[in-house]
């Protein structure tokens, strides 16, 4: 990050107030009569309404249409384990991309432990209070296990958004890429970096739409995660490999596909290189990508190259799924986001990328054209189509997976 950018990043958390949520009144306080209403002596008529039916409280409060960013701060973006307090510049940030996306009131909240047993007794005890919960940069393994926990405790859709937020648009965003590099997921070899809470989601999904296991190499800290390898968890076992490969340069040697959901840096020139005939290279990790997109564009232009990060084309980036997943799982009152939802979901953005781009999204983004092929594999944050194509779609899947717990508003197409 240039110095230039570090210090606009800064200014921009700090003014015009710290921060970048605040919370606005919804009802009128100005006078004796409206206090009168919404706190002492009226406030106890909700209250009496809840205690005898608990649905009451999407009539009466906000919990309908509030969902709570929750961190340990164990892996903070690709920048590991920062504590959770310096966490919360980031879950503030998903906070605001909750309300701006999907107009979804949103609040960070950041716990200060590592043990997952800890983690989930508080979550569990203040979850009540939300209509969802987005889980954020939990580390693995202890993401999967709080999570399980968390959706089997809560009544309510708890979502690990680095795991299924990612993998959603990863899935997308490779199903179009390969579409335009000639290429079938069910053939690709793809070398995966990273073997935490992001790349185990991902190749999960990308099982489940036709990619061969036998296909994936995942590589974590010490290489090719293979059969037999010692030490090796049970989510990371789910992707051993009968290989006889053990490096990076040896598991993208001829590799269709790199997803990089590990650290800054790590993906060579020359490994770029020894990848197949017109490769697709996701460098996902924030901030800073496994290889910096001007490299690998200079290393060989047959590529298509994608980050996590918003100033480069191909931002494949998990705020193209939270906001509206969560939009439609709060408007049929889902009790989870199952499979049947993030299915839909990819679906939906797969089909939104070959649409004519916005007039309004080229102003966002600064740029004269934008139309499906190799610079633009996955729509932009700014399309504001987004919400009314993904939000529907989620909330049908849930409809009709026996999820939600209202039908589906008639006519429902939700709008800022
Ligand atoms: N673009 C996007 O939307 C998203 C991007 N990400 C990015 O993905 C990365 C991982 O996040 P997440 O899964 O949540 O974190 P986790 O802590 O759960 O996992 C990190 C994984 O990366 C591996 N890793 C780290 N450094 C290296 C290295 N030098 N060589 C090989 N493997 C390495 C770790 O290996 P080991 O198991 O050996 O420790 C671990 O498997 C981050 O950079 C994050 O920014 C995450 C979510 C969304
Ligand atoms: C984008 C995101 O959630 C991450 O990098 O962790
Ligand atoms: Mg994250």
């Amino acid at each position: 990050m240039s110095e230039q950018l570090k210090q606009d990043a800064l200014d921009y958390h700090a003014l015009p107030t710290p921060g970048k949520i605040s919370v606005e009144l919804t009802t009128p306080a100005a006078t004796q009569h409206d206090l009168a209403l919404a706190y002492s002596p009226g406030v106890a008529a909700p209250c009496r309404e809840i205690a005898a039916d608990q649905d009451a409280a999407y009539r009466y409060t906000g919990k309908g249409n509030l969902v709570a960013v929750i961190s340990n701060g164990t892996a903070v973006l690709g920048l590991g384990n920062l504590g959770a307090l310096a966490s919360k510049p980031v879950m503030e940030g998903k906070a605001l991309l909750f309300k701006r996306f999907a107009g979804i009131n949103s609040i960070d909240i950041e716990v200060e432990t590592e043990d997952a047993d800890e983690f989930i007794a508080t979550v569990e005890r203040i979850a009540s209070t939300f209509g969802g919960i987005n889980l954020e940069d939990i580390k693995a393994p202890e993401c999967f296990e709080i999570e399980a926990a968390l959706i089997e405790r809560c009544d309510i859709p708890v979502f690990h958004d680095d795991q299924h937020g990612t993998a959603i648009v990863t899935a997308a965003g490779l199903v179009n890429a390969l579409e335009i590099q000639g290429k079938r997921i069910e053939d690709a070899v793809v070398t995966c970096l990273g073997a935490g809470a992001a790349a185990i989601a991902c190749m999960r999904l990308l099982v489940s739409l036709g990619a061969r296991r036998e296909n994936i190499y995942m590589l974590d800290r010490r290489g090719v995660i293979f059969q037999g390898r010692e030490g090796v968890n049970t989510y990371k076992q789910e992707f051993a490999n009968d290989t006889d490969k053990r490096s990076l340069a040896d598991a993208i040697n001829g590799a269709d596909v790199f997803i990089g959901l590990s650290g800054a840096d790590l993906l060579s020139q020359e490994m770029l290189l020894s990848m197949a005939d017109r490769p697709v290279v996701f460098a996902c990790s924030n901030p800073d990508p496994e290889i910096k997109p001007e490299l690998a564009l200079a290393t060989r232009d047959d590529l298509i190259i994608a980050t996590g990060r918003s100033d480069y084309p191909n931002q494949v980036n998990n705020v193209l799924g939270f906001p509206f997943i969560f939009r439609g799982a709060l408007d049929v009152r889902a009790s989870a986001i199952n499979e049947e939802m993030k299915v839909a979901a990819v679906r939906a953005l797969c089909e939104l990328t070959r649409e004519p781009v916005e007039p309004e999204v080229l102003v966002a983004c600064n740029v004269e054209s934008l139309a499906f092929g190799r610079d633009y594999i996955i729509p932009k944050p700014m399309d504001s189509r987004l919400l009314g194509r993904l939000a529907p779609a989620v909330a049908r899947a849930a409809v009709e997976s026996g999820v939600a717990r209202v039908a589906l508003p008639e006519g429902y197409a939700p709008t800022l």
